[in-house]
C-alpha cells in the first residue's frame, strides 16, 4: 500500500466542481461539548485548499454509532459550527444526507462554498455499504475525496461504496497519515522499535505478530505484559492477565527469537493491593509479585532498560500505555518513557509515530503529545494498519485510481 498508487489533490482542479469530501467528524464530546478539536483542525487544510481553489465542498461524515436511525443528539449540526469556527468561514449545515434537501443544497452551491450533510449513520445503508446509498451520495457531486484515514477500516457507503461511482482522490490528511505510517513501518530508518501496551494480548494478537516481522525491538507493557510474564512461569498475583493466551504468548516469544526481534518485557513492576488511587503500593521484581497484589505499572529498572533501548533506535511506533496511566501514581512509567521518547525526538535522534485513543490520552497526560514526530488521528484504523490489514477505504482509492481519466 503506497501513497503513490492513488490520486491526490495535486491532480485535481476543483474549480466549479462539486466535491464529496469524506471527513471524520467523529470528535470526542464530553458534557455536550467537543473536548478535542484535533480531527477538525487536521482536516481543515483539505477543505481550505479545495474551497480556495473554487471547489464546492460537500462534507460527509459519520458521528458516533446511531445504528442506522436518526438520533437528534448525534446530529452533525453542532460539529459543523465548530468546523466553521476552525475554518473561519461560513459552513452551511444540511439536515439530510441522501434526500432532496441534500440534492437541492448541492445544486445551489457556488464556487468556494462549504456545506456539511447530516450524519451518514442516520441511514441504514451506510454501514451496510448499500449500493443505493453509495449511488445517492455520488449523485450529489462530480468527484469524491476521501480524507478520513481514521474511518478507512470501515467498508461503508461513504468510505468505500461511493468510490465505485466517482473519480476518487485522497485528501491531504489521508496523504499525510499514510506517509507517516509508511515511513515508520514500510520503509523505516533502522533500527525500528515498537512499544505495545494496553490491556489485552487477545485484542492485539495480530498486531504483535505483524510487529515481530517488521521491527528490531518490541517492548510489551501494560497488563499485556502480565500475560507474557505468566507465560514465562512468573506468578503475577491477581494482576490482569489472560489465562487462555499463555500458549499464544509463549509462541510470540519463540517467534520473536526466531525472527531476530528483541522482545523486551518488564524487569520490575509497581504492585498495589487494590485497583484504586491511594491503595498501598510496592516496587518489586517481576519474580516477586506477591499473591493477591496486582501489577499496575512498570518499575524504574524497566524504565531504565527502555530508555537504553530507545537510545539505540532511529524509529519508534507506539500503541498502548505501559500502565494504568489514568490512575496516578501508575502513570509514572508511561510518563517517563514518553518523556524520553519526546526528548530523543526533539533532539532529532528518533522518529516517533504514535496512535490509538488511549495512547493519545496517555501522551497528552505526559505533556508530550506535540513532541512526537507524528500522532495519528486514527484509533481502530491505526491498529488495523499496524496489524498489516488492508483498509477498504484506501484499497478503493487505489483500485479506482485509473478508472476515469484524471480531471
Ligand atoms: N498493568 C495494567 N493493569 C490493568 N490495566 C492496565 C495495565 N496497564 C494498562 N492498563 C489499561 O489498559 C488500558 C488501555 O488498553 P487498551 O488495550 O484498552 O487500549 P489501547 O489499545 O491502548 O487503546 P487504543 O486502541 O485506544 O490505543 C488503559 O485503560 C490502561 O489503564
Ligand atoms: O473514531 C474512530 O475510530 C472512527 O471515527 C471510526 O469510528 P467507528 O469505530 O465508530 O467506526
Amino acid at each position: 500500500m503506497t501513497t503513490q498508487s492513488f490520486r491526490t489533490l495535486d491532480t485535481l482542479d476543483p474549480r466549479g466542481k462539486k466535491i464529496l469530501l469524506r471527513a471524520d467528524l467523529n470528535v470526542p464530546v464530553r458534557d455536550g461539548a467537543i473536548s478535542d478539536l484535533t480531527r477538525i483542525e487536521r482536516l481543515a487544510p483539505t477543505i481550505k485548499e479545495l474551497a480556495e481553489k473554487g471547489g464546492r465542498v460537500i462534507v460527509v461524515s459519520h458521528f458516533d454509532r446511531p445504528k442506522g436511525k436518526p438520533v437528534p443528539e448525534l446530529s452533525l449540526a453542532p460539529i459543523s459550527e465548530a468546523l466553521a469556527r476552525v475554518l473561519g468561514k461560513k459552513v452551511t449545515f444540511v439536515p439530510d444526507c441522501v434526500g432532496s434537501l441534500a440534492q437541492n443544497a448541492a445544486t445551489a452551491m457556488q464556487d468556494g462554498d462549504v456545506i456539511v450533510l447530516e450524519n451518514t449513520r442516520f441511514y441504514p445503508g451506510e454501514e451496510k455499504n448499500d449500493p443505493e446509498m453509495a449511488k445517492s451520495l455520488a449523485s450529489l457531486a462530480d468527484v469524491y475525496v476521501n480524507d478520513a484515514f481514521s474511518a478507512a477500516h470501515r467498508a461503508h457507503a461513504s468510505t468505500e461504496g461511493v468510490a465505485h461511482h466517482l473519480p476518487s482522490f485522497a485528501g491531504r490528511l489521508m496523504q499525510i497519515e499514510l506517509s507517516a505510517l509508511e515511513a515508520a513501518l514500510e520503509n523505516p530508518e533502522r533500527p525500528v522499535g515498537a512499544i505495545v501496551g494496553g490491556a489485552k494480548v487477545s485484542t492485539k494478537l495480530d498486531l504483535l505478530n505483524n510487529m515481530i516481522g517488521k521491527v528490531d525491538m518490541l517492548a510489551v507493557g501494560g497488563a499485556m505484559a502480565n500475560t507474557f510474564l505468566a507465560a514465562q512461569g512468573y506468578s503475577v498475583g491477581k494482576s490482569l492477565k489472560e489465562d487462555d493466551m499463555l500458549d499464544t504468548a509463549r509462541s510470540i516469544i519463540e517467534q520473536a527469537k526466531q525472527r531476530g526481534c528483541d522482545l523486551v518485557l518488564p524487569l520490575d513492576v509497581v504492585v498495589a493491593s487494590d485497583f484504586m488511587a491511594g491503595a498501598p503500593t510496592e516496587l518489586v521484581s517481576v519474580s516477586e509479585i506477591p499473591a493477591g497484589w496486582m501489577a499496575l505499572d512498570i518499575g524504574p529498572k524497566t524504565v531504565a532498560l527502555l530508555t537504553e533501548k530507545l537510545g539505540t533506535l532511529k524509529t519508534l511506533v507506539w500503541n498502548g500505555p505501559l500502565g494504568v496511566f489514568e490512575l496516578p501514581p501508575f502513570d509514572t512509567g508511561t510518563n517517563a518513557v514518553a518523556q524520553e521518547a519526546a526528548r530523543l525526538t526533539k533532539d532529532g535522534k528518533l522518529k516517533t509515530v504514535a496512535g490509538g485513543g488511549d495512547t493519545v490520552s496517555a501522551l497528552r497526560h505526559a505533556h508530550v503529545l506535540h513532541d512526537m514526530s507524528y500522532v495519528s488521528t486514527a484509533g481502530g484504523a491505526f491498529l488495523e494498519w499496524l496489524e498489516g490489514k488492508l483498509l477498504p477505504g484506501i484499497v478503493m482509492l487505489e483500485e479506482t485510481a485509473h478508472d476515469v481519466a484524471p480531471l
